[in-house]
């Protein structure tokens, strides 16, 4: 009986992982617009390239990401796959940053099902080191790292308007007649999850009836993956702001993975004016990011990845044939 050769497609080049049923996994991204957000998912890819991860980034685009982007996206060895956007219920709040209401459409990540396990990194996260090993943590938790409501952003809310926060629950404790402590609440710029069609109809069915909150997606995710959520350790997702508010908590040399979140932070859009930009650290951050974006033996096309890439297809794809009782398939001596 022939495998059923799904449609052979970038992420699964062969059609055949359903039919193997290897579990694939690969990273994720969001990207949204036509301006520059599309350099810091260029940069991530060069730096996933970097730390020699074994999977592919996936880039999640929507329509009005235009072709030109596309194409780079492509060039640089990404996945793009077009979503739907992901309206919340009329909004009933004032989002902490106005454009935060385009980041529902993250949602759409948990249909990718054809990929057994994903890690989502936000557009303006850089990898420097290989976390490849996330992949490996065990199944049905939701994992991310804490976040931390002391910057100004969270001046709406009663945790920062008390100067509790959970990075320091000892410094201020939870006032008792503000009723129970907050569960712990991750930063949805990096967590590792398994896309599901169940859960993913359930995001979505949920968020029509969910009132929309200041930190949109962000605090839709931690209402919802609340009683599976695992935190892990900052290195994971250093969100800049811990610098600054809990630098007892970060051992910086340790860091793999930067957030580059707070306000200013973006390298491609750094100017040094805002608050913090003029720390050591953060120049540094940022100049790292700007290595990494400038470095062209890092481009797809310079790397080799492409042309590895097309003959393990290749090699896949024979194999498969053979298997399905098509052209005997010998081995071709590797060419290395
Ligand atoms: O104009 C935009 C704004 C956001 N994003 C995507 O949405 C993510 C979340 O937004 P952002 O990182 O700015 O939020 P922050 O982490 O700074 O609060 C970004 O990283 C991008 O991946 C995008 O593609 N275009
Ligand atoms: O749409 C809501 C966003 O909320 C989060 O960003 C915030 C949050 O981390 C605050 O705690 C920080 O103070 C702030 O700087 C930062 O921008 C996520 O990083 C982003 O991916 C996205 O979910
Ligand atoms: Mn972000």
């Amino acid at each position: 009986m022939a495998p059923d050769i799904t449609t052979a497609t970038a992420a699964n080049p062969t059609g055949l992982a359903k039919a193997c049923s290897m579990p694939s996994r690969a990273f994720v991204t969001f990207l949204a617009g036509n301006g520059d957000y599309v350099k810091g998912v260029v940069g991530l890819a060069k730096g996933l390239r970097k730390v020699k991860s074994k999977y592919p980034l996936v880039v999640a685009i929507l329509p009005d990401v235009p072709e030109e982007h596309r194409k780079i996206l492509v060039s640089q060895g990404c996945i793009v796959k077009e979503i739907e956007p992901v309206y919340p219920p009329e909004n009933q709040t004032q989002f902490a940053m106005a454009y935060y209401v385009i980041n529902y459409s993250k949602l759409r990540i948990w249909e990718f099902v054809e990929y057994s396990k994903m890690i989502y990194l936000d557009g303006d996260i850089q990898v420097f080191e290989n976390i490849d090993h996330l992949f490996d943590l065990p199944d049905n938790y939701f994992y991310a790292v804490m976040d931390c409501f002391c910057e100004q952003t969270w001046s709406h809310s009663p945790q920062h308007k008390v100067g509790y926060c959970q990075q320091c629950p000892d410094r201020v404790s939870w006032p008792a007649d503000f009723g129970p402590k907050p569960a712990l609440y991750f930063n949805a710029g990096m967590f590792v999850y398994e896309p599901n069609l169940s859960t993913y109809h359930d995001l979505l069915k949920t968020l029509k009836v969910t009132p929309t909150t200041p930190f949109a997606e962000q605090d839709f995710l931690n209402m919802f993956f609340r009683d599976i959520y695992m935190p892990i350790p900052p290195v994971y997702n250093l969100v800049l702001a811990l610098l600054w508010r809990h630098p007892e908590n970060i051992e910086f040399d340790k860091v793999k993975v930067v957030h580059y979140c707070a306000a200013g932070s973006k390298p491609w859009r750094y100017t040094g004016e805002e608050e913090n930009m003029q720390r050591e650290d953060i120049k540094m951050l940022v100049n790292k990011w700007w290595d990494i974006y400038d470095d062209e033996s890092l481009d797809y096309n310079n790397t080799g990845a492409s042309a590895e890439a097309e003959q393990r297809n290749l090699q896949a794809f024979l194999a498969a044939l053979s298997e399905a009782g098509g052209v005997p398939y010998i081995k071709a001596p590797s060419a290395a």
